[in-house]
């Protein structure tokens, strides 16, 4: 060790590794609680979500609402003109959700509550041990007497396409920084970033083909949720190619060319959000015993991987979903500080695709539950056939299904698709978290004629 390494070695109480939305409330919490808190981030202190993520995606998503919103006015209430304008979206994501991609106000936030920021790459050199390379060049070495936190996120993979190397291919965090709306895109990939994104640019004039590996879009949802979001790409104008197998990528002339099979798919742009790759290379996670080749870390009900060693967020495998990384923020949290509190559970995780109509889900679908060898009953219902669907008219597709425990006589799963879906799932959440009987449900009010009365309906179809 260098002399200029020596006098760098610091004992503190905690080390923060990574300051994704999970990470950074973690530090916050630790230092404003009285640890000497070191929190270390290599790239913007927030993570993915803020800058590249859900954020400036939920903008688009806003904006490319507003435009069908403003098209559907047409049918209901007379001649619309719209002119769509990407400008405002990208001055909206570049000035107020990011300032520039400009982390300086978090980093302030975060040395106000108290703790060390240094902007770094960080890595585990041994139980409770961490390096840090700074951006000036200079390593620091810290000790930690309470432990080590690791929230290091994920970066888009790269699917194994032949030519896709080497090409300006656009991931989202490309996307979130376009400047205009491009003539034509390929999307690689039909997960939650491919349609989310899939949509906005086609409601923006794109030409858009999505090619999707399996046979259906958001494959970790109910099949009936798929069935309908493809009906409505494809009504915003999407060409949507399941059981896509891209073999090859070339760009030439400013344009791409993707082949599959005997075709060739063209676009301005090329969009992969076929998956993440987890952050955990090149982390130090051979010195403390765990693999780092792994997927994921295998946390316990405290988010505890290792002695003294704490894991977050998408890494962990359960749910990539910043509403994920918050909740294991605060069970860790507690944990590092030694307070009483409830362990983490996952028998709950909601999310939502925030395409028109939404797509939410919480706990198991009906396969799930089916594998889990539970004795199932569904129900569900058509959007549409209920009072505010046939009133709301255009946009109103969508269902709400629910997955019953038939022996505990309990929700264990449900999906809403629907306009606000992600808001009508609320009520279904409570519902699974609390393992509130169905028959319970049964005896509620549900206000008329509101999108959630429709969870009504889907309760009949259950049976008796
Ligand atoms: C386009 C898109 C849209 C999304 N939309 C939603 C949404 O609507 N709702 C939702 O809940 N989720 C959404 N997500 C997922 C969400 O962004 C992530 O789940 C969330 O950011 C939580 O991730 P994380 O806590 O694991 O860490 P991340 O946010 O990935 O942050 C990890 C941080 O660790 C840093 N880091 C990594 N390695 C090191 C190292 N060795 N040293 C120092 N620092 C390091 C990185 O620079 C990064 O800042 C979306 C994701 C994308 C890409
Ligand atoms: N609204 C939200 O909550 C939200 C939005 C965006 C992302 N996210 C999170 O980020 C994670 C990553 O999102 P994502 O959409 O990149 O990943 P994903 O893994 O969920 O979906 C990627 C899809 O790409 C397909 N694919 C992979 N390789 C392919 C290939 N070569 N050709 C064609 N298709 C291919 C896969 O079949 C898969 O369905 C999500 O799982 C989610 O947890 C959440």
């Amino acid at each position: 060790m260098s002399t200029q390494e020596q006098e760098q070695e610091h004992e503190v109480d905690l080390v923060v590794v990574g300051l994704g939305p999970g990470g950074e409330a973690l530090a916050t919490g630790a230092a404003q609680a009285g640890l000497d808190v070191v929190a270390v981030d290599k790239h913007l202190v927030g993570g993915e979500c803020p800058y590249y993520g859900c954020i400036p995606s939920k903008m688009m998503l806003r904006a490319a609402d507003g435009l069908a919103e403003a098209r559907r006015a047409g049918t209901l209430a007379g001649d619309v003109e719209v002119t769509a304008s990407w400008a405002p979206v990208a001055r909206r994501i570049r000035e107020e959700a990011t300032d520039d991609w400009d982390d300086s106000v978090a980093v302030r936030r975060l040395a106000d509550a108290g703790a060390t920021v240094h902007h770094g790459t960080a890595r585990l050199d041994g139980v409770r041990r961490v390096v840090v390379e700074l951006r000036d060049g200079s390593t620091r070495r810290y000790t930690a007497r309470r432990g080590v936190v690791l929230n290091p996120g994920t970066r888009p993979a790269a699917p194994p396409v032949a030519g896709l190397e080497g090409t300006p291919y656009w991931t989202n965090r490309d996307a979130v920084r376009a400047t205009e709306a491009p003539a034509s895109m390929v999307v690689v990939g039909g997960g939650p970033i491919g349609c989310e994104l899939a949509q906005v640019f086609a409601r923006f004039g794109t030409r858009v083909t999505l090619l999707q590996h399996g046979a259906r879009l958001l494959p970790h949802d109910e099949p009936e949720a798929s069935a309908v979001l493809e009906r409505a790409l494809a009504d915003d104008g999407v060409r949507v190619v399941t059981g896509a197998e891209p073999s090859e990528v070339s760009y030439a002339d400013g344009g791409f060319t993707v082949t599959l099979g005997e075709e060739r798919v063209t676009g301005d742009r090329l969009l992969v959000a076929a998956g993440r790759t987890p952050n955990l290379d090149g982390l130090g996670l051979e010195t403390v015993g765990l693999d780092p080749t792994a997927r994921s870390v295998e946390v316990d009900e405290r988010l505890r991987a290792a002695e003294g060693l704490w894991v977050l967020g998408d890494v962990t495998g359960k749910g990539a979903y910043t509403h994920v990384s918050m909740y294991q923020s605060a069970v860790a949290l507690r944990d590092v500080l030694e307070r009483d509190g409830a362990p983490a559970s996952y028998h709950a995780v909601p999310h939502v695709t925030f395409t028109d109509p939404e797509v939410a889900g919480v706990g198991m679908t009906e396969q799930q539950a089916r594998d889990a060898g539970l004795r199932v009953r569904t129900g569900s219902t058509a959007m549409e056939q209920s009072s505010r669907g046939f009133v709301h008219g255009p946009g109103a597709t969508g269902l709400v299904k629910v997955v019953e425990d038939a022996d505990r006589g309990v929700l264990v799963g449900a999906t809403v698709v629907g306009p606000a879906g992600g808001e009508v799932l609320g009520a279904l959440a409570v519902a699974v978290h609390a393992a509130v009987p169905v028959e319970v449900l049964r005896t509620m009010v549900y206000a008329y004629p509101t999108f959630h009365r429709a969870i009504e309906s889907a309760l009949a179809d259950l049976g008796i």
